[in-house]
């Protein structure tokens, strides 16, 4: 290796995390070739994401395994949660250890840490090692200022909580009149049970990010303008480096099941793509009430479901919606999105999700389940209009009806209107000038400063 400096990238191996922060940092590698990173995540997210996403550059990255935590011949219990407690409980060593490590091999020392903003530890990794920390929140500018307020929430919720009432309005806080306690990530609003490992560690990186050098997000400054001068507030840098679906887009995935030519079959506007994302499958009352609206509603559909399709669906559901639908393990949803036949997205409201639907001009229908969906499910309703909840939060057979033709016969046009407004200040966001491309150059001269 001719280059001396070095940066380490700690990773967080689950979910939509790892993928946007190699995006992230394959931008920050083009810009400063002489720097390697050695990007720390575990073995099998590795295999994923530098085999679909990498396509072989920049060379000056390199990954590296870490430890995923789990006990030698751990089995499986069936609880998709455990895995990632167990990652969690062990990551600060495991990462501590994987850094000493990479440096004892290459004999470089590490000048500087990018970590998954979850990793409030890596803070104390940094303080020690005396390098800067660059913290990257994979989510939207609202759920990070909520984990950093976290306390200041609690104090307010207890003082405004009348008579133990259930739900409670956000308005205390500014930009969150539209906003409930129970669109708060699971935790935020805790007091008196003791927190979960993850709300603990969401609880930890909220006091920890003010200290980060630099905490940057996956969104442009125009998006949430207000939310971000609180955040500027609070951190010393706060930089908006994306949206990474227009910075950084992915290379076009493969389309294995056909989805972009049968959408080439149909009439603009007129589909409703649906999916949870890489983690959530809803539970079968759910499915079981979406597969029935979806037969009965007038509208074409493609849903890219995960599970085992005999187990969840209805019987002899595919047979019977075969002229109007398409099931799929997986589509190539930011090429689905950008199709012009698609006219609604029913989601889950991850944030890659809503970027993705944003860049395409799509619509969408909202089924939150946990951490920042809520969140991001009240803002696009409530803030910038282009999409609506599903009524009572949960599907149901008449709820998804309604909701698909409240989008396709009613107010999708003026949503699709406001999303031409978001996508215009996105598109001017990443130019030459723009503020996407200023904050990038901000991130690149701390780096720089190693
Ligand atoms: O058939 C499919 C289904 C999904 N995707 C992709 O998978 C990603 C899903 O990402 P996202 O919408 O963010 O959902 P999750 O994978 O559930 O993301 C986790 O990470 C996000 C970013 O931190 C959080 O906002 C979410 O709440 C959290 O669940 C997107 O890029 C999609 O394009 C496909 O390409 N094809």
């Amino acid at each position: 290796m001719s280059s001396s400096r070095h940066i380490a990238v700690l990773a967080f191996p689950f979910g939509s995390h790892a993928g946007p922060l190699l995006s992230l940092v394959r931008q920050i590698a083009k810009a400063v070739p002489d720097v390697i990173f050695s990007f720390m995540t575990t073995a099998r997210s590795s295999g994923i994401i530098f085999s679909q996403d990498y396509n072989g550059g920049p060379h000056n990255i390199k990954p590296y395994n870490v430890d995923d935590g789990l006990p030698d011949g751990y089995v499986p219990s069936g609880n998709p949660v455990e895995p990632v407690e167990l990652f969690v409980k062990a990551a600060p060593e495991n990462f501590t250890k994987a850094v000493e490590k990479v440096e004892a091999e290459t004999g470089l020392k590490i000048g500087c840490l990018i970590s998954d903003a979850f990793f409030w530890f890596a803070g104390d990794m940094a303080e020690k090692m005396t390098v800067p920390w660059v913290a990257l929140w994979t989510a939207a500018p609202r759920s990070v200022l909520v984990h950093v307020d976290t306390d200041a929430i609690r104090q307010a919720l207890q003082a405004t909580n009348e008579s133990g009432k259930e739900d409670q309005k956000l308005d205390f806080l500014p930009e969150f009149s539209a906003f409930q306690k129970s669109d708060l990530p699971e935790g935020v609003d805790v007091v008196g049970r003791p927190e979960s490992p993850f709300e603990d560690l969401l609880h930890k990186m909220g006091n920890k990010l003010p200290q980060a050098n630099a905490v940057a997000i996956n969104s442009f400054k125009e998006l949430d303008p207000e939310i971000g001068k609180q955040l500027n507030a609070r951190l010393k840098k706060f930089l908006n480096v994306g949206p990474f679906t227009l910075t950084s887009p992915s290379s076009i995935k493969p389309d294995e099941h056909g989805c972009l030519e049968w959408l080439n079959k149909h009439e603009p506007n007129s589909v409703v793509y649906v999916s949870f994302g890489s983690v959530i499958t809803p539970p079968p009352h759910e499915i079981s009430a979406l597969a029935d609206a979806l037969e009965e509603s007038e509208f074409p559909f493609l849903w890219s479901f995960r599970g085992n399709v005999e187990e969840f669906l209805p019987k002899g559901f595919i047979e019977k919606t075969s002229g109007k639908g398409k099931l799929v393990p997986w589509a190539p949803q930011v090429q689905v999105l950008e199709h012009e036949s698609v006219g609604a997205f029913l989601t889950h409201c991850g944030w890659n999700s809503i970027s993705e639907s944003m860049r395409g001009g799509v619509p969408m229908i909202c089924r939150p389940f946990f951490g920042d969906q809520k969140l991001n499910m009240r803002t696009v309703e409530a803030v910038w209009g282009i999409g609506v909840g599903v009524e009572g939060g949960v599907i149901t057979k008449n709820g998804a009806i309604k909701a698909m033709q409240q989008i396709f016969l009613g107010e999708g046009k003026k949503m699709r209107e406001r999303l031409g407004v978001l996508k215009k200040l996105a598109l001017e966001a990443v130019q030459p000038n723009g503020s996407t491309t200023r904050d990038f150059s901000t991130l690149v001269e701390i780096i720089n400063q190693l």
